[in-house]
């Protein structure tokens, strides 16, 4: 197979953001690192991120960015996910969302998680889509502690998942676009298309916030790449980290 030049495939890895972070000096703009066999992945507020066969996990290489731009990046890259998948596949545009900070849902269950990482003035960011995932054997094999109403496959909407290449492609065209509207103008001009798919928006949650929780309802994502909650007790608070622990969807005409 011949793969283009941006392309680091690798037959197997711990973890692709590890492989780009440690080897980020031979690093550009829209380079991409790719296992179909992540042994060690890392996921958010470093948790372990494991990837079962038929998961999609690549590094996308952006630069140059600040540090304050990371967390727009990786927000940004939930966006870049939908787009991709919606150029590929035909879905219904309430289909794909995106939960605050790095998931993105299909259907309101996990199909693909980001993890955003910054050697500055380069960004590495981690993609792990659930491409061709059969959840029901990973699940009674009992290795991850999950339940089959939390996440989902492309399989599972259809038959012929697109090939891991030409998702590649998508993926990285919509995060080079991405990158450079967050440099012009910060995430000011994605905030419309994630207000559109944010799934929490109207939605009563409970953020673990690490000084605690806190009970309230969604109302959107502000222009630092903060989740707004109006809380329970009448104040809106802006979170700029903190763990979405339970959030009941309201169904916005999607039955
Ligand atoms: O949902 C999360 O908590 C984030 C998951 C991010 C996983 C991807 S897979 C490719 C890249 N390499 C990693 O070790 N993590 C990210």
């Amino acid at each position: 197979m011949s793969f283009p030049p941006w392309l680091t495939w690798l037959d197997e890895c711990a973890s692709t953001n590890t492989w780009a972070l440690q080897h980020i000096d031979k690093f550009k703009q829209g380079d991409v690192v790719f296992t179909p066999r992540q042994t060690s992945g890392r996921g958010q507020q470093g948790r372990l991120w494991y990837a079962p066969a038929g998961v999609l996990t690549a590094s996308f290489i952006l630069q140059p960015i600040a540090p304050a731009e990371l967390p727009l990046l990786s927000l940004a890259a939930g966006l870049a996910v939908i787009h991709a998948l919606e150029d590929l596949i035909s879905l219904p545009a309430s289909a794909l969302g995106i939960k605050w900070p790095n998931d993105v849902l299909l259907w309101g269950r996990k199909l693909a998680g980001v993890l955003g990482e910054a050697r500055l003035p380069l960004a590495v960011v981690g993609v792990g889509l659930n491409r061709q995932v059969d959840w029901e054997m990973v699940l009674a094999a009992g290795t991850i502690n999950l339940t089959p109403e939390q996440v989902t496959s492309l399989s599972e909407i259809t038959a012929t998942p697109p090939d891991v290449l030409p998702l590649l492609v998508k993926l990285r065209d919509y995060l080079l676009q991405a990158h450079g509207v967050i440099r012009h103008g910060g995430l000011a001009g994605l905030l419309p298309q994630l207000r559109q798919r944010d799934v929490l928006y109207g939605c009563p949650l409970i953020v673990s916030t690490g000084q605690g929780n806190l009970t309230g309802a969604g109302a959107g994502i502000d222009e630092l790449g903060r989740l707004l909650v109006q809380s329970n007790n009448g104040s809106l608070q802006a979170l700029a980290a903190g763990r979405v622990l339970r959030w009941e969807a309201l169904r916005r005409g999607q039955e």
